[in-house]
C-alpha cells in the first residue's frame, strides 16, 4: 500500500477514505479526481501523480534486474534511463515519419507513465531516431474513413498524450531533430525547451489550416503561452511551418544548435534545470500550466464530440484524403 499525502485530512473531500490522487504513488487513475484540489498542495500539477523526486533514493521493486530499471524498448519508441544523471531518453522510431497513430500515443503514453513512476528519473528528452523527422503529426490515416467510435479513441489518445507532457513534473525537454509539423509541434510546444536543429530545410509550426481543420483550442492556448497571443494569431490562421531560422526568432524554439551537438546540449540545458530543487520547479510549472490544463480537463467529452462531429463531415475527409493525395504524389 502506497502512503498517502502530507496534505491528505479532514479537509479533503474524500477523507476518511483516500482517493487515488490523495495516495502517493498510485497510478490506477488517469484523471485527476475532484477531490484533487483539497489532496495535495496548491499549484501541483493536476496529473502528475508523484512526489517530488529531489533528494528521494530510486523506488525500485527488490529483486528486479537493474537492468530492467533503465532501458525498456518498445516497438515505436525507445526509451533510455540514465540513473546516474536522472535523465531519459525517448526516442521516436516509428518510420517513414514518426506519425501519431493511435499505437504510437498509447506506447508513448504508457512509456511516459512508466519514467514517471520510476522515482530516479527526472527529466526526459524528447527527439527522433528518423533522420530528418521530428514528428510528422497525428497519424492522418486515424482521421480518415474510420468509425465514430474509432475517432473518439483516438482523440482521446490524442488528448491524453498532451496532458500528460504538458501536466508532467519532471523537466521536459525537445531535441527537434527534424521538420515537426502540427501534432509534432504540440509536443514540442508542450515541453519545457526546445531545442532544435539549425537547419532552415527542417520546419515546425501548426500548419493545420493548410489541411482545412482547425487546431483545438488546447492546441491554440499551448502555442499562445509559448509565443504570445500575436504571434500565435498570425502563424495559426496562416498554417504556417516555419523553418529552423524563423523559429527561433519567433520564439517557437528556445535554440539552434548544429546537428551534432543536439544531444550534447539537451544534456547540459536537463542539468541546469534539475540544479534547481524539484517541489519548486514543480509548484511554479504547475502555477503556469494549470489553468490551461484544466480547461481541456472539464471539457474533455465534450472535446472528442466536437472532433468526432467536426471529423465526420463529408467536407473535413474530402480535404484530409486530398492532403494525403498531395502528400502520396509528393513522395511517389
Ligand atoms: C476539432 C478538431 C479538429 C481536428 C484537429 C486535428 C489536429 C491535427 C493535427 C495534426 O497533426 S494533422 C497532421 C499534420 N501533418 C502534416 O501536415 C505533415 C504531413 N507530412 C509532411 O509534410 C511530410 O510527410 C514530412 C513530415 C515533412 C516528411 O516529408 P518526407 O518527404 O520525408 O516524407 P513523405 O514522402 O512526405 O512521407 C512519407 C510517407 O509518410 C506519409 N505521411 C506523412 N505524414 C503523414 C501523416 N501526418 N499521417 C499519415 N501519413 C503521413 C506520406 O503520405 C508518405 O506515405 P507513402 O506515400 O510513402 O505511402
Amino acid at each position: 500500500m502506497f502512503p498517502v499525502s502530507p496534505n491528505y485530512g479532514s479537509g479533503c473531500p474524500c477523507f476518511p477514505t483516500p482517493c487515488a490522487q490523495a495516495v502517493l504513488g498510485s497510478t490506477s487513475t488517469p484523471v485527476p479526481c475532484p477531490a484533487l484540489p483539497a489532496c495535495v498542495p496548491p499549484g501541483v500539477l493536476p496529473l502528475s501523480r508523484r512526489p517530488p523526486a529531489w533528494g528521494r533514493a530510486a523506488r525500485q521493486p527488490p529483486g528486479l534486474p537493474l537492468a530492467l530499471a533503465r532501458a525498456f524498448s518498445n516497438n515505436k519508441i525507445l526509451v533510455e534511463l540514465d540513473e546516474s544523471s536522472g535523465v531519459a531518453t525517448m526516442k521516436f522510431k516509428s518510420p517513414p515519419v514518426n506519425s501519431l497513430s493511435l499505437d504510437f500515443l498509447t506506447e508513448f503514453c504508457i512509456s511516459l507513465e512508466k519514467l514517471e513512476n520510476n522515482r530516479a528519473c527526472r527529466g526526459v528528452i524528447l527527439t527522433s531516431a528518423i533522420p530528418k523527422i521530428f514528428s510528422s503529426g497525428l497519424d492522418i490515416t486515424e482521421m480518415c474513413g474510420k468509425s465514430t467510435e474509432h475517432y473518439a479513441e483516438f482523440w482521446r489518445a490524442v488528448q491524453e498524450m498532451w496532458l500528460r507532457v504538458y501536466g508532467c513534473n519532471m523537466v521536459m525537454i525537445a531535441a527537434v531533430n527534424g521538420s515537426s509539423p502540427a501534432g509534432g509541434c504540440l509536443i514540442a510546444l508542450s515541453c519545457d525547451y526546445r531545442i532544435m536543429v539549425d537547419n532552415p530545410k527542417f520546419s515546425i509550426g501548426l500548419n493545420e489550416t493548410q489541411l482545412g481543420i482547425v487546431a483545438p483550442f488546447w492546441f491554440k492556448d499551448t502555442f499562445v503561452n509559448v509565443v504570445g497571443q500575436r504571434i500565435a494569431e498570425r502563424s495559426l490562421q496562416l498554417g504556417a511551418l516555419h523553418p529552423a531560422p524563423e523559429a527561433l526568432k519567433l520564439g517557437v524554439v528556445d535554440e539552434l544548435v548544429p546537428e551534432e551537438k543536439l544531444q550534447e546540449r539537451a544534456a547540459a540545458v536537463m542539468a541546469q534545470w534539475l540544479a534547481l530543487p524539484d517541489h519548486a520547479r514543480q509548484i511554479t510549472k504547475s502555477m503556469m500550466r494549470k489553468t490551461v490544463l484544466d480547461r481541456l480537463i472539464s471539457h474533455r467529452e465534450e472535446d472528442i464530440q466536437h472532433f468526432i462531429s467536426f471529423t465526420s463531415k463529408e467536407s473535413i475527409q474530402k480535404s484530409l484524403r486530398m492532403y494525403m493525395e498531395m502528400l502520396r504524389k509528393k513522395s511517389g
